[in-house]
């Protein structure tokens, strides 16, 4: 399956809950209309194969996956393995709300009702383009239904025969969909009586509708966009945790020379989704990796937010793409803490540097870093405590960590990482800040977006602070952490596929 299709599944609760949400909105005051809609081809409906982005594979030791870097691998130097994409096992799981399958199905025999349509010849496109037969895969693969009776019958016959395609100039893009004006009255289309909002599905286009990109009539409910539409949407993105000020950014931005005009759900959620996306993009960045040997990750984050198992799908990842890391146990005041740590430095065949309980973080963090240098080791990751309540304690516990390591290396820790826990909410802005003032924050990794109904927090996050975010984890597994693509996250958290 690929990222977004992932994703998509694990983000489940934030994306039906902002598209339940959207559908309710619209269909409040919104009116049914009838529309024509441009037949897509199955394969554009179906997934990108090649999404960048690693689908997570299972957790199988990944010697020859390079890919695991790619979260990460933001490496200004050559690092072959971190550049490279990852595999992606796609399997073409059809995505929930994608399409309804039956507009979808090959070429089955037109109803026997849009056959009268006032037919167009085949061999006379009204178009100065004619569009290539869309709802065909582009290869010449074997129609389903393998009828060999190619009889040049002039007349359209309701029989299924193999597409004409030869008699056809090919096209190079189907006509863009035409403005769904109001439709003239059609000859009854074996249109189902039972219209289901947005996605009821459509009638089956005629065979020359078919033919010539042109689609079956569905129903779709639109809304205009007035201040009480305005106001729903604002609330909805808030209970997604988008807070207040980004929520309004957000919904002031999708209005803007929108105002009066009618909006389908598609519609909106389209707007919102480029919306999240373009909120996103500036922090969508790997954490970067630099020729400086070794180079400190300070790993931060209050208790149980997922460092340690970050650490351990990091150090993974590090370790599939080549990268020789030490890990350090850095919470010294909690055995379970340490003892979680080295559970996890096994699982990524990764050695975990520990110190007696109660001793001092800072002296085992500059025994880390000796013995990092001595091995040769490229990353040296640092857990630490994230005791929060006594913020003062902690404060000066990450200082002095930082004050030892400096005196091996000066430009250490190199990266600091936060990590936050998406199900903590808006609680996220606050532990951001204050980490600000604790540590040098440099980028973020967002854990347990599998488990939130409300990822609208990123989007906060990045409006708020413009952090990076390297990282996003999506399970409790190894290879559950994710490089972070605003594409595929706005896509999932909307429930709106952006076409990619
Ligand atoms: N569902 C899900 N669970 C996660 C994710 N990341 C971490 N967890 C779980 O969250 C819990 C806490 O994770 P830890 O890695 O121990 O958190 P920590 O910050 O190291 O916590 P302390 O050791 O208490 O400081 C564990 O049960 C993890 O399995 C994630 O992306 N998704």
């Amino acid at each position: 399956m690929s990222f977004f299709g992932k994703l998509k599944n694990r983000l489940f609760k934030s994306s039906s809950r902002l598209e339940e949400g959207l559908d309710a909105i619209v269909e409040d005051g919104g009116v049914e209309e009838t529309v024509e809609e441009e037949v897509t081809p199955v394969d554009d409906r179906m997934e990108t194969p090649s999404e960048a982005v690693a689908d997570v594979p299972d957790a199988t030791p990944r010697d020859d996956a390079p890919v695991a870097a790619d979260p990460l691998a933001d490496d200004p130097l050559p690092s072959p393995a971190s550049a490279a994409p990852a595999p992606v096992s796609h399997a073409p799981t059809p995505e929930p709300d994608l399409a309804p399958a039956p507009d979808l199905a090959p070429a089955a025999p037109p109803a026997p009702d849009d056959i009268p349509q006032p037919a167009p010849a085949p061999d006379l496109p009204p178009e100065p383009a004619p569009a290539p037969e869309p709802d065909l895969p582009p290869d010449p693969a074997p129609e389903p239904i393998p009828q060999p009776a190619p009889t040049p019958d002039p007349a359209p016959q309701p029989e299924p025969t193999p597409e004409p395609k030869p008699d056809l100039p090919p096209v190079p893009a189907p006509e863009p969909a035409p403005a769904p004006a109001p439709e003239p009255p059609r000859p009854a289309p074996a249109a189902d009586p039972t219209p289901v909002a947005e996605e009821a599905a459509p009638a089956r286009p005629g065979f020359f509708g078919r033919l010539m990109g042109r689609a079956a009539p569905r129903q779709v409910v639109r809304r205009e966009l007035d201040d009480d539409m305005l106001e729903a949407l604002e609330e909805l993105l808030i209970t997604a945790d988008m807070g207040v000020d980004t929520a309004l950014r957000v919904t002031a931005n999708m209005a803007e020379g929108r105002m009066g005009k009618r909006l389908s759900t598609d519609e909106i959620k389209g707007l919102l989704a480029d919306e999240i996306a373009r909120i996103m993009e500036p922090v969508a960045k790997p954490m970067p990796l630099y020729a400086q040997k070794p180079q400190v990750v300070l790993v931060v984050g209050v208790n149980g937010s997922g460092k340690t198992t970050t650490i351990g799908k990091l150090a993974s990842q590090f370790r599939a793409a080549g990268k020789k890391v030490v890990i350090a146990a850095g919470d010294t005041f909690r055995a379970a803490a340490v003892e979680q740590l080295q559970v996890w430095g096994d699982r990524a065949g990764v050695p975990v540097l520990t110190a007696p309980e109660g001793s001092d973080p800072a002296s085992l963090a500059y025994d880390a870093m000796e013995q990092a240098r001595r091995d040769g080791a490229d990353l040296l990751m640092i857990d630490t405590a994230g005791r929060l309540q006594n913020r003062a304690d902690l404060m000066e516990e990450l200082a002095k960590i930082v004050r030892v390591i400096r005196k091996q290396d000066p430009d250490a820790p190199h990266n600091t990482l936060l990590v936050l826990d998406a199900t903590t909410g808006q609680n996220a802005l606050a532990q951001v800040e204050t980490f600000q003032k604790l540590a040098d924050v440099t980028g973020l990794v967002m854990t347990k977006l599998d488990g939130t109904a409300r990822g609208g927090i990123l989007v906060a996050l990045a409006d708020k602070f413009g952090l990076p975010i390297h990282a996003i984890g999506v399970g409790e597994k190894i290879d559950d952490l994710a490089p972070f693509d605003p594409q595929d996250f706005a896509a999932a958290l909307t429930g709106h596929d952006l076409g990619r």
